[in-house]
C-alpha cells in the first residue's frame, strides 16, 4: 500500500460533550487534551472544541470534540453543534442529582439528531467530592445499563479515569468504523475531504465533517 493510500487511513471522529451546566464538561476537555484544570471556569458560550491525537491499533486517530453550554440561552443552533458526531459523552455531576435527572433529557436530544449508532458514555463527573455525593455509583451504572451506554466516574479536578472515558469512546467509535465502513471506498473519499475541510477551518467556526453515516440531518 502506498503513502498516499496510507495517509487516505487518518481517522477523524467528532465528539460532543452534553450535560446541564457546570457538570464539568469544559474541564472534562481541557483535562483530557491539555492537562489543565480550571477552579474558576466560567460557564462556556456558544461552542468550543479542541482536537487531539490518539493512536489506536497503529493508526493515528484525531478526536475533534466539541463543548457546549448547558444553559439553554448560551447554547448555539443544536442540530449544528450534532452534525456528524460519532460519539458523545453524556455528564452529570455525582453531588447533584437533578443533572443527573437531566440525562434522560440530554439522551433524547442526542438521538434526536443522531442515529444510535453513536458511540455513548454516561460520565458521573467530580467524583472527588466522594462527601457530598448525591448520586451513587450503582444509580449511574443502572442508568447506564438500561440505556446501553458505556458508564464512568470521572473526577477532572484530579484526573481520574479522564483519559480513560475518551480513550473507550474513540476506540468504540474506531471499532464501529471498522465494522461498518473501513472498507467502503466512499467512506475513505469522505474521510479525505473532510481532513481538508479541517484545514481550512482551524478558528473553531463549525467544521463541514460529515460523517456518511449518522448526524447528517
Ligand atoms: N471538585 C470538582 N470540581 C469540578 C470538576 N470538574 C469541574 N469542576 C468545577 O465545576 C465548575 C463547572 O465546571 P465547567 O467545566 O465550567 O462546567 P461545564 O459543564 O462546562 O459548564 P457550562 O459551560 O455552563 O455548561 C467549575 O467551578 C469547575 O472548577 C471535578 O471533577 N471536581
Amino acid at each position: 500500500m502506498g503513502k498516499e493510500d496510507d495517509r487516505g487511513e487518518e481517522y477523524l471522529f467528532k465528539i460532543v460533550l452534553i450535560g446541564d451546566s457546570a457538570v464539568g464538561k469544559s474541564n472534562l476537555l481541557s483535562r483530557f487534551s491539555r492537562d489543565e484544570f480550571d477552579t474558576n471556569s466560567k460557564a462556556t458560550i456558544g461552542v468550543e472544541f479542541q482536537t487531539q491525537l490518539v493512536e489506536i491499533e497503529g493508526k493515528e486517530v484525531k478526536a475533534q470534540i466539541w463543548d457546549t453550554a448547558g444553559q439553554e440561552r448560551f447554547r448555539a443552533v443544536t442540530s449544528a453543534y450534532y452534525r456528524g458526531a460519532f460519539g458523545a459523552l453524556i455528564v452529570y455531576d455525582i453531588t447533584r442529582g437533578d443533572t443527573f435527572e437531566s440525562v434522560k433529557r440530554w439522551l433524547q436530544e442526542l438521538n434526536t439528531h443522531c442515529d444510535t449508532a453513536v458511540a455513548q458514555m454516561l460520565v458521573g463527573n467530580k467524583c472527588d467530592l466522594e462527601d457530598i455525593r448525591a448520586v451513587s455509583v450503582e444509580e449511574g451504572k443502572a442508568l447506564a445499563e438500561e440505556e446501553g451506554l458505556f458508564f464512568m466516574e470521572t473526577s477532572a479536578l484530579d484526573a481520574t479515569n479522564v483519559d480513560k472515558a475518551f480513550e473507550i469512546v474513540i476506540r468504540e467509535i474506531f471499532n464501529n468504523v471498522s465494522r461498518k465502513l473501513l472498507n467502503s471506498d466512499a467512506y475513505k473519499a469522505e474521510l479525505s475531504v473532510n481532513r481538508v475541510s479541517l484545514v481550512n477551518n482551524q478558528d473553531g467556526s463549525e467544521s463541514s465533517w460529515r460523517n456518511p453515516s449518522c448526524c447528517s440531518r
